[in-house]
């Protein structure tokens, strides 16, 4: 370590905690300081609204580069940006900054600032939380967190894209509670017709609107002693958010049509893939019930930010194949292809990788392909005929998903061809929120547009 970058590096005081630089990331120039603050996940830079550090600035890419703290030091990384990433009047692709070394994006000049006295945390002891695997730091801090959260009973907000594993850690926040012996009951947000929630929710007595021929028990009830996983919160229609506030300020609700006030005793933990501070700018999450749910907010990175989980996940992935795999049994180049692939789909689409490449292991590249472009490739009949008997090898649990997902990415693009790309008639006869399709268009990798 030289001198000029003691103060910026990551040190291990003992095992399972570490000491944490304090540091910012600055626009460096006259007026008042802009900077965000720098800790284990990545700042990513750019002119995107969804970059950590936003500039207003032509030259600047939408995700231009990256600054990342890790075992290394600080790492400046370009991403494959239009103009350059510069350190003087050198481009670079990756550095090690230290602290206060210029760097150039477009006509702006950053640094990495040391901004007071490092701070002490706890990691997970090990590279697992519940079925949840996770070996970089900033998973197994996320997992320490999780772990001290799940002895209390307080609500647990999870926010992170498709795919990082919300439910899963949801699930494991569970297993590690007090609560392990009660049921743990997932509600999706964004698969219920919106009009249906708050029935879904909160039950219904028998004939409260047209089709409710019985009384239903609602979801929170039948999450009594245990734990409720409110999945896609952010899809809350407008109405039901004040119902579901005072639901769990007081600790009891009302089903719908129903004058009696019934208690309930379960554990909130609720997760989005939305950025739900700008939905409580924009007016469609409220924020009291926004304060309510994020009493301990926790954000899940996304798999490109965390490379270096992909060699546990990998042999997690490859040993559940039947009969089980290894790194050694798929051709040399595969690890490479994984680093540079960026994973919209997250820890998801890692899976969905591995099994096609376990199914085909010539795919190479190919295997990283959103589903579409395989299944209406020509010869793709016989491909389906050798695919579905070998799905037969998989745990029914993969085999179940891998096939749900290429029902519902073929089934999207029908019906997106049907109504020539337009969301809201595809929702309306498809019977899903707008929301809904938006989230599968992600999950598929799909554009309205280009169908
Ligand atoms: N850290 C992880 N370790 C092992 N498997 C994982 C991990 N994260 C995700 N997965 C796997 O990826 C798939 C998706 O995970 P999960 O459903 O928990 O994600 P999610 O964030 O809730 O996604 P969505 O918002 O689309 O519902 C699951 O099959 C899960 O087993």
């Amino acid at each position: 370590m030289t001198d000029r970058s003691k103060g910026s590096t990551i040190t291990v005081l003992r095992s399972n905690t570490i000491e944490v630089p304090a540091l910012r990331v600055a626009i460096v120039g006259e007026g008042p300081e802009v900077s965000v603050p720098l800790g284990l996940e990545p700042v990513t830079i750019g002119s995107s609204d969804e970059c950590q550090l936003v500039l207003s600035d032509r030259r600047v890419s939408r995700r231009h580069c990256s600054i990342a703290l890790g075992d290394d030091g600080i790492v400046l990384r370009d991403l494959a940006s239009k103009n350059g990433t510069f350190l003087g009047e050198i481009a670079v692709r990756e550095a090690v900054l230290v602290p206060e070394v210029l760097f150039t994006v477009g006509m702006t000049q950053l640094a990495v600032r040391v901004s007071g006295a490092p701070s002490v945390l706890e990691l997970h002891p090990t590279p697992q939380f519940g079925e949840a695997l996770g070996g970089s730091l900033v998973m197994r801090a996320l997992f320490a967190r999780l772990a001290e959260a799940a002895q209390s009973d307080e609500t647990i907000l999870l926010l992170g894209e498709s795919g990082t594993g919300k439910e899963l850690l949801a699930q494991g926040i569970h297993d590690a509670s007090p609560r392990r012996d009660g049921p743990f009951v997932v509600m999706d947000g964004g698969s219920i017709s919106p009009n249906l929630i708050e029935a879904e929710l909160f039950g219904n007595v028998r004939g409260a609107f047209t089709g409710a021929v019985d009384a239903r028990v609602g979801l929170l009830q039948h999450a009594d002693g245990g734990t409720l996983f409110l999945d896609e919160i952010g899809e809350l229609p407008l109405d039901v958010q004040p119902k579901l506030l005072r639901a769990l300020e007081a600790r009891q609700f009302r089903a719908v049509g129903s004058n009696k006030w019934q208690p309930f005793n379960a554990r909130i933990v609720a997760a989005t893939h939305r950025d739900l501070r700008a939905a409580v700018r924009d007016g469609s999450f409220r924020s009291d019930l926004y304060y309510r749910i994020a009493v301990i907010e926790a954000r899940v990175p996304p798999l490109r930010e965390r490379k270096d989980d992909l060699e546990l996940l990998v042999d997690r992935f490859l040993a559940s194949q039947t009969p089980p795999l290894t790194r050694h049994d798929l051709p040399k180049t595969t690890m490479a292809m994984l680093r540079s692939h960026a994973f919209p789909g997250n820890v998801r689409e890692l899976r969905n990788v591995l099994t096609r490449l376990a199914l085909f292991p010539r795919l190479g590249l190919d295997a990283l392909e959103p589903i579409r472009t395989r299944t209406s490739s020509p010869g793709a009949q016989d491909n389906d005929a050798e695919a579905w008997s070998q799905l037969f090898d998989l745990p029914l649990r993969e085999a179940r998903e891998h096939l749900v997902e290429r029902f519902e990415s073929s089934y999207l693009e029908a019906k997106l061809k049907d109504h020539a790309g337009n969301v809201g008639r595809t929702a309306q006869s498809a019977g899903v929120s707008r929301q809904m399709i938006y989230r599968l268009l992600e999950r598929y990798g799909l554009r309205p547009g280009e169908v």
